[in-house]
C-alpha cells in the first residue's frame, strides 16, 4: 500500500539554526496522527513543509505516491491544509468563500456547487450559507477553515491547532469531525492539548527542538501509561537489593513509611511476581497496583529524557 504522505530525512535551518533535524515518519489512509511538542519545537516548520508551503534544507516528501518538491501542483492538489490562523476572507459570505476556494484548487465549474454543499454539511454550515464571516463566531469560523481544506475532498488532510480558542462545546463538535474525517482521509493535526490527541488520534508523534522523539499508536501509549511503575505498601520494610534482583526491575523508592515506588522496564506480569516475592519473604503485602501515567507525564519524560540527553 503507498503510503499517503512520506516524509523523508527532513531537515530544515534558518539560518544557522537547525529548526527540524533528520524527521521521517508515513501516514496511511484512515490514520489521524497527533503532532505535539512544546514551543519551538518545529511542528509549524514541519507542517509548512509537509503541505510545500515551505521548502526543506534537505529530504524528500511524497504525497501518495508524488514527489512534492517534483510535482508540487500535483502533489497539493490531493492535500488540504488548515494553517494556525484560518486563512478567511471576513468580507465575504461562507457560500462566496467557499465557491472561492473550490475555484483555487481548480475544481470544474459544474463541481463546485455540489463540493461546496458537501463541505457546508460536513462542517455544520448550511445554516450560515449567507452570513458574512466576520459577523460569525470563533467556532463557525474554524470551521470554515476546515471547510476550505476539504473543499476538494483531499486524501490528506492537514490542520495546525484545529481547536486552538474554541470553547468545550466547540471544541468538542470540531473533535467528532476530525474523527468523521479520519475515518477516509489521513490526516496530521497539531496540538498543545495533549487530552486531544488520545481523544481523536490513532497515532502520536512528539517533535522537540526538531528530533522527533516519540513514533507510536495511541494503543502503545496507552501500554506506556500503564506502564513502568508498581506502587505498594508492605507491612515490614522491605530488603530492597532481593526485590531489585527480579529482572526488569530498574528502581525502587521509599515514598513514605513502608511504602514504595518500583520502576521497570514494561517488564510483563511483574506486578504478580513483585507480589510473590513480597509474600514469600513475609514482607506482608498491603497494597500493590500498577501507577497509571498520564499523557502529561509521558511528554515531560520523553522531553526531559531528551534535554538530558544533550
Ligand atoms: N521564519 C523563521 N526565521 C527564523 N527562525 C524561525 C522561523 N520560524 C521558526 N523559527 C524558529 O524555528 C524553531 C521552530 O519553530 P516552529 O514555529 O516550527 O515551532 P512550533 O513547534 O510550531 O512552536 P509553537 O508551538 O510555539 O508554534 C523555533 O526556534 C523558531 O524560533
Amino acid at each position: 500500500m503507498t503510503a499517503l504522505i512520506e516524509a523523508k530525512n527532513l531537515y530544515r535551518y534558518y539560518d544557522d539554526h537547525c529548526a527540524v533535524h533528520d524527521v521521517s515518519f508515513n501516514l496511511n489512509k484512515g490514520e489521524i496522527l497527533g503532532f505535539l511538542g512544546p514551543n519551538g519545537a518545529g511542528k509549524t516548520t514541519t507542517m509548512q513543509m509537509l503541505c510545500g508551503n515551505l521548502a526543506p534544507s534537505a529530504g524528500q516528501i511524497i504525497i501518495n505516491g508524488i514527489d512534492l518538491l517534483d510535482k508540487p501542483k500535483l502533489a497539493k492538489s490531493i492535500l488540504g491544509y488548515l494553517p494556525d490562523t484560518p486563512p478567511l476572507y471576513k468580507e465575504l459570505s461562507v457560500d462566496e468563500y467557499l465557491d472561492y476556494c473550490a475555484r483555487l484548487h481548480r475544481l470544474p465549474f459544474r463541481a463546485i456547487a455540489k463540493a461546496v454543499a458537501k463541505a457546508k454539511g460536513r462542517c455544520g454550515l448550511e445554516a450560515v450559507s449567507d452570513r458574512l464571516i466576520s459577523n460569525l463566531s470563533k467556532g463557525f469560523q474554524q470551521r470554515i477553515g476546515i471547510a476550505q481544506a476539504i473543499v476538494h475532498e483531499p486524501e490528506l488532510i492537514i490542520l495546525d491547532e484545529p481547536t486552538v480558542g474554541l470553547d468545550p462545546i466547540q471544541i468538542k463538535e470540531i473533535r467528532a469531525l476530525i474523527k468523521e474525517l479520519g475515518s477516509d482521509h489521513g490526516v496530521i493535526l497539531s496540538t498543545h492539548i495533549l487530552s486531544e490527541v488520545q481523544e481523536s488520534c490513532s497515532h502520536v508523534q512528539i517533535i522537540n527542538r526538531g528530533k522527533l522523539i516519540l513514533h507510536e499508536t495511541i494503543a502503545g501509549l496507552n501500554r506506556q501509561m500503564n506502564g513502568a511503575s508498581i506502587k505498594f505498601t508492605t507491612r515490614e520494610p522491605i530488603d530492597t537489593a532481593r526485590l531489585s534482583s527480579l529482572e526488569g526491575v530498574t528502581n525502587i523508592t521509599m515514598i513514605a513509611k513502608n511504602q514504595y515506588l518500583l520502576q521497570h522496564a514494561n517488564e510483563p506480569q511483574l506486578l504478580e511476581k513483585v507480589a510473590l516475592q513480597i509474600i514469600e519473604a513475609g514482607w506482608g503485602l498491603g497494597e500493590i497496583a500498577p501507577v497509571r501515567q498520564s499523557i502529561e507525564d509521558i511528554f515531560i519524560s520523553m522531553t526531559q529524557k531528551d534535554e538530558d540527553a544533550r
